[in-house]
């Protein structure tokens, strides 16, 4: 099948086959009780989230002199360490995130009403009409608190699990987090791998219930239902609506009061963590950094210690949200610099940056590199577009390091590239921003996973792209990836989502009720079933009321076949799939019915 577009959003999630972090004990009693579920489903969500920044030890404040000394260009900003916060907001998609950042915007006079349009940290166009958040945004906030400025710096995530990855990343750079819970629906899936992730970081956690100004809010019985699933201490919850701007106050001063300043290590060698970077065609990379010890000047000579590359900082500054250029950053300060650096390669993220002088003598533990889980070939329907379609790709690539590609060709298709990328949103994201910002018309072929092939002759190949899979008598047997698959229902739907799991090879573990209405079901499913359309399946028949989360969980032989296509008898190699054997009639029956993948092929078939 294929050659289709992929359609809505699917909840695939970036696994990784890293082990699990070895946990250690949070360092502040936010639990009430132990975990009624513990969390090894999620435990290797985790990036490298071994990372520690957290500090206990309050920072010395800083006197009068030392902080005038201290004062750049920014000095209404600029405030001694113990006044600075590092938080993000957690939730689970929809619960109101960004709203509520967009809030705390405007409540701090960050950003002034005339300039305030909704979801202003979610700049691409294609976050706005989508109403996700797909790349990580960060903002400084100055806020008044008991007649002292603060400097609160928000890192806003992304809520769809394809973009765990850039979650994992913010948390490293923060000391606390906002988890978001939407009143009237409760807790999700993936506000508990939310919780997880802050609690390997050690953040302290701040419950929000938002949304209370819905009919169907029910703050108390959402508050039992955190303390009960999560184990999460709510006495203090705040209860807010960010869309009508009740509790922001109450929000603001609890980030104030109850997130730990970051550590004075100023003196010490400079180790800054880049979090983040993205292409500018013209200053070149700008890196988006924590600094976790020293400080670091304009005009520094850096070291990328990863990269073991020398740059000048010719700027740097903080995000307000937008870039404000400053003379110095001191640690615990988050920020971003411009090198003239050419090649995101040199800055990428997890690296740590140093002096070039004064070098630390060990980098910070990084980020691990986002590992593609799903892979397609794309294709330009005009065969002229492929070097425009290459340069698309390279550029999309400087902002996006998840996304991998190499060159594909085929005598039907023509050339293309075929793909890697975190899930199947990830997928749509980058094929939707080459048709409308490269003005590109694609076909894309079906997604598939990377198999494991066991060989006759004894070696293990990888297989992301079916058609170089090992014919027949040179192979032993195929593994395919599974994720270990959490579904969170209302009671009703439990028949039929099991009945979907079961459809898709899902082989049960485990059921169980979390509150007397909602119960979790857990399946390991094969990653291949995933992509297509689970999640829109799960959303339509628990009528929008299910979530999911899953993760990796490893290989497992299966019996599964290579479905070739053939035109006038000749193979089309990037149409072939890998399928199991019991799927095989109703996938080709599929792929052949694709309008787009017909019109190309009769161009193709015209031309030749
Ligand atoms: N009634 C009501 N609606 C809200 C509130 N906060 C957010 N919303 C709405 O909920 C929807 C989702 O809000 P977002 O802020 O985009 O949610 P998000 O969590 O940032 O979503 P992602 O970025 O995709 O993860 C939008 O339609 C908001 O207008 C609230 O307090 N009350």
């Amino acid at each position: 099948m294929v050659c289709r577009t992929v359609d809505m959003a699917r909840q695939l999630f970036l696994s990784t086959n890293a082990p699990p972090l070895p946990r250690s004990p949070p360092l502040h009693h936010h639990f009430s009780k132990p975990f009624l579920s513990p969390p090894p489903l999620y435990s290797s969500f985790m990036f490298q989230s071994n990372f520690r920044v957290l500090c206990r030890t309050q920072p010395k404040e800083v006197s009068d002199a030392e902080f005038t000394t201290r004062v750049g260009l920014d000095r209404l900003l600029k405030v001694p360490i113990s006044n600075i916060r590092n938080f993000c907001i957690m939730a689970h998609i929809d619960h109101g995130k960004s709203t509520l950042a967009d809030k705390l915007l405007q409540l701090t006079g960050t950003v002034q009403s005339r300039e305030m349009k909704e979801q202003f940290l979610d700049n691409m166009d294609l976050e706005r009409e989508r109403g996700i958040t797909i790349k990580l945004q960060a903002a400084r906030m100055r806020y008044m608190f008991k007649t002292k400025p603060y400097c609160l710096n928000l890192i806003d995530t992304p809520g769809h699990v394809d973009f765990s990855y850039e979650v994992s990343r913010s948390l490293a750079a923060c000391e606390g987090a906002l988890l978001v819970v939407d009143a009237s629906q409760g807790v999700e899936a993936q506000t508990l791998a939310n919780v997880y992730l802050a609690l390997e970081n050690n953040l302290e956690i701040i419950p929000v219930l938002n949304k209370i100004d819905l009919p169907g809010a029910e703050p108390d019985r959402v508050i039992k239902e955190i303390e009960e699933v999560i184990g999460l201490d709510c006495n203090n919850a705040i209860l807010c609506s960010a869309k009508e701007g009740i509790g922001i106050t109450e929000i603001l001063n609890a980030i104030v009061e109850r997130i730990p300043p970051p550590c004075d290590t100023a003196g010490s060698p400079l180790r800054a963590l880049i979090f983040d970077s993205y292409y500018d065609p013209y200053r070149g990379v700008i890196v988006y950094f924590r600094v976790i010890d020293g400080t670091i000047k304009k005009g520094d000579k850096i070291y990328f210690m990863a990269s073991k590359k020398d740059y000048f900082a010719d700027e740097i500054g903080v995000l307000s949200p937008n870039q404000m250029q400053v003379e110095e950053l001191y640690a615990g300060e988050v920020g971003y610099l411009s090198a003239s650096i050419r090649s995101v390669a040199d800055a990428r993220v997890g690296d740590t940056i140093t002096h070039h002088g004064r070098r630390a003598e060990n980098s910070l533990p990084g980020y691990e590199e986002a590992t593609p889980m799903v892979f397609c070939g794309l294709f330009p329907v005009d065969a002229d577009q492929f070097p425009e379609l290459r340069d698309a790709l390279e550029k999309l690539q400087l902002n996006d390091a998840a996304l991998k590609f190499e060159p594909e060709d085929s005598s039907a298709m023509g050339f293309g590239f075929r793909c890697g990328f975190l899930g199947l949103l990830h997928m749509e994201i980058v094929q939707e921003r080459l048709e409308r910002e490269y003005s590109l018309n694609l076909i894309t072929t079906a997604p598939s996973v990377v198999y494991r092939v066991n060989c006759a002759n004894g070696d293990i190949v990888n297989c992301s792209n079916p058609s170089l899979l090992p014919e027949p008598g040179q192979r032993r047997s195929i593994e395919e990836p599974f994720v270990k698959i959490e579904m969170l229902t209302p009671k009703e739907y439990i028949g039929s989502l099991m009945e979907l799991a079961q459809e898709r090879r899902g082989e049960f573990k485990e059921m169980k009720y979390i509150t007397e209405n909602r119960a979790s079901i857990i399946y390991d499913l094969p990653l291949a079933e995933m992509v297509g359309d689970f999640f829109d399946q799960l959303k339509s028949r628990s009528k929008g009321y299910a979530s999911m989360e899953y993760t990796f969980v490893g290989y497992k032989e299966s019996e599964l076949i290579k479905l070739d296509i053939q035109i006038n008898g000749d193979r089309v190699e990037p149409l072939s799939t890998i399928v199991h054997k019991d799927k095989v009639i109703l996938m080709g029956e599929e792929q052949i019915s694709e309008k787009k993948l017909l019109s190309k092929l009769s161009t193709q078939l015209s031309g030749s």
